[in-house]
């Protein structure tokens, strides 16, 4: 049993809350769950800033149809779920791992999430799986589902050793199901409506349970669909808490009619970032949450916020040499992990020296980087900012926007950086390793500082230092805390709400 929940961020085991990630490393994680989660960037937070993963996608075809999907568009530029550029055959799929694992040593994760659903696509899922676990078994394995055929599978998941599943879960109520799911391919027959949600459900729930049974580390996915499940979903996060789900992974839903979605088409809303953080925070007194989902591509490849798949292409790959090089691999990630236990300590040293004082404030920063926890990104070329709440108990990452580009080439136009300035508008400071003079001035008047000092430092201990000088400012009357988590925040056509 894991002890009593301290300062957490993010993942939960079997449903009781167990620290990990960011700022504590492995925490309260008994061993054998830490082995499974340390090198996972999906399923520890502070994995995220070293770990890449890919997708493949080689499930075209899906058992059942989600009115927020549609898998016939098709554009390289865009990173989200469902979107793939070439659809890959098992033997191609392998190939590209092992390219992609001897070019990017820090990628230990391969998932397949589509574009359609692995198991709905089993043989072509599991013989991509059996050809790389024999070819790369240093390679964790991954799958995301939406659950309605995972009864029927849960014996080979846990034969070929995949470690990691995520179901996606959207409704325990076939009421609420079956405004979301227009109808379900199941034992040879389509089923619609409260039947086919029905259906659903029990086979989602079942699957999960099966698989805790095994000791196979579940995400759940939900997607949050205003005026549609956004309530319910608190109901459904204490469901698979009680059914053994690791970690639940709350997503705004994308929607745009130039998708060519039921949703996108008929103009159903995105949820706003405030709306978004509010229930993942509700959520999260049940059980932690996964925060920093980037929504990601069926073919994307490299650290979570990047996309490297277009230089993995099918074209590409026939005519790359695959140098697999396992003993490589290996020297590079031990080489991450000593870094890893070397920055930890002094950051937590430093969390307890900030912590235990009386006050209640919280504040959200926003920080440019470009991974390894640092601050390390020009405010002008941010493609997004990840957000950290920062209390006297620390700083806890709690989500990321993502932006268009603002600085093309030095100049960007003043409504990028109006967009780029409401993203990030409920927070109080933006860190950055450098930024131009029209920013600063553009930030100020919006009453967010821009915080340049800590440069190439680490997010959490410049976060707090400068939390800590915010504070000492405040009591000493210099300034006023203004609570800016004001639910202001608007969805801006140009952003993804992430
Ligand atoms: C493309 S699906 C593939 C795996 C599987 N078919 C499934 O649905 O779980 C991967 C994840 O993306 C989510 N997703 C797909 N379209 C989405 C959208 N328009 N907005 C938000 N999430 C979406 C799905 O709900 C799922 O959690
Ligand atoms: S189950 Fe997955 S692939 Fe199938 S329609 Fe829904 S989101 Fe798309
Ligand atoms: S979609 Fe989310 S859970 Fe899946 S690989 Fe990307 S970040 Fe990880």
């Amino acid at each position: 049993m894991l002890a009593a929940e301290p300062k957490s961020c993010g993942i939960s085991v079997g449903g009781s809350k167990a620290r990990c990630g960011a700022h504590s490393g492995q925490g309260d994680l008994p061993p054998a769950i830490w082995d499974k989660v340390k090198k996972h960037p999906c399923y520890s937070v502070e994995a995220h800033h070293h770990y890449a993963r890919m997708h493949v996608a080689v499930a075209p075809a899906c058992n059942m149809q989600c009115n927020y999907c549609n898998r016939k568009y098709d554009c390289a530029n865009e990173s989200r779920p469902g979107v793939t550029s070439e659809k890959l055959t098992p033997e191609q799929a392998a190939k590209k791992v092992l390219a992609v694992a001897s070019r990017i040593p820090q990628m230990t994760v391969l998932g397949i999430a589509g574009p359609g659903d692995p198991l709905a696509n089993p043989d072509k899922t599991f013989r991509t799986f059996e050809l790389v676990a024999k070819a790369a078994p240093d390679i964790k394995l991954c799958l995301s589902t939406n659950g309605l055929a995972l009864p029927d599978h849960v014996d080979t998941i846990a034969r070929l050793n995949i470690e990691h599943v995520t179901i996606t879960i959207n409704m325990i109520d076939p009421e609420i199901g079956a405004r979301i799911y227009p109808w379900i391919f199941y034992n040879h027959k389509r089923y619609s409506g409260l039947e086919a949600a029905k259906i659903l459900t029990r086979r989602q729930l079942s699957g999960l349970e099966m698989l805790s049974a095994r000791g196979i580390l579940c995400k759940v996915n939900s997607v949050m669909i205003p005026g549609i499940n956004e309530r319910h979903l608190v109901e459904v996060n204490k469901a698979v808490k009680s059914r053994g789900a690791f970690l639940h992974n709350i997503m705004p839903l994308i929607a745009a009619p130039e998708h060519g979605t039921m949703f996108g088409l008929k103009g159903q809303r995105a949820p706003r970032t405030s709306e978004l953080k509010a229930l993942q925070d509700a959520c999260e007194g049940e059980m932690n949450m996964m925060r920093h989902c980037c929504q990601c591509r069926a073919d994307a490849v490299g650290l979570l916020g990047e996309d490297r798949s277009a230089e993995f292409t099918k074209e590409k790959i026939v005519t790359m040499t695959v140098n697999y090089d396992p003993e490589a691999r290996k020297a590079t990630q031990a080489g991450i992990e000593a870094e890893r236990r070397a920055r930890i300590m002094p950051r937590q040293e430093e969390v307890q020296e900030h912590a235990g004082g009386t006050s209640d404030i919280k504040v959200l920063i926003a920080v440019a980087t470009k991974g390894a926890g640092l601050i390390n990104e020009h405010f002008g070329h941010a493609n997004e900012f990840q957000v950290y709440e920062v209390s006297q108990s620390g700083a806890k990452f709690v989500g990321h926007r993502r932006v268009d580009h603002y600085c093309q080439g030095g100049h960007g136009a003043p409504d990028d950086l109006a967009a780029i300035i409401r993203s990030i508008n409920d927070c109080h400071a933006v860190f950055v390793a450098r930024i131009g003079g029209r920013p600063t001035s553009e930030l100020h008047k919006d009453g967010i500082e821009p915080v340049d000092k800590y440069a190439h430092e680490f997010i959490e201990t410049s976060a707090i230092a400068w939390f800590s000088s915010y504070l000492e400012k405040v009591k000493s009357g210099e300034i006023q805390h203004v609570d800016r988590g004001d639910g202001a925040i608007r969805q801006d056509p140009m952003m993804s709400v992430a």
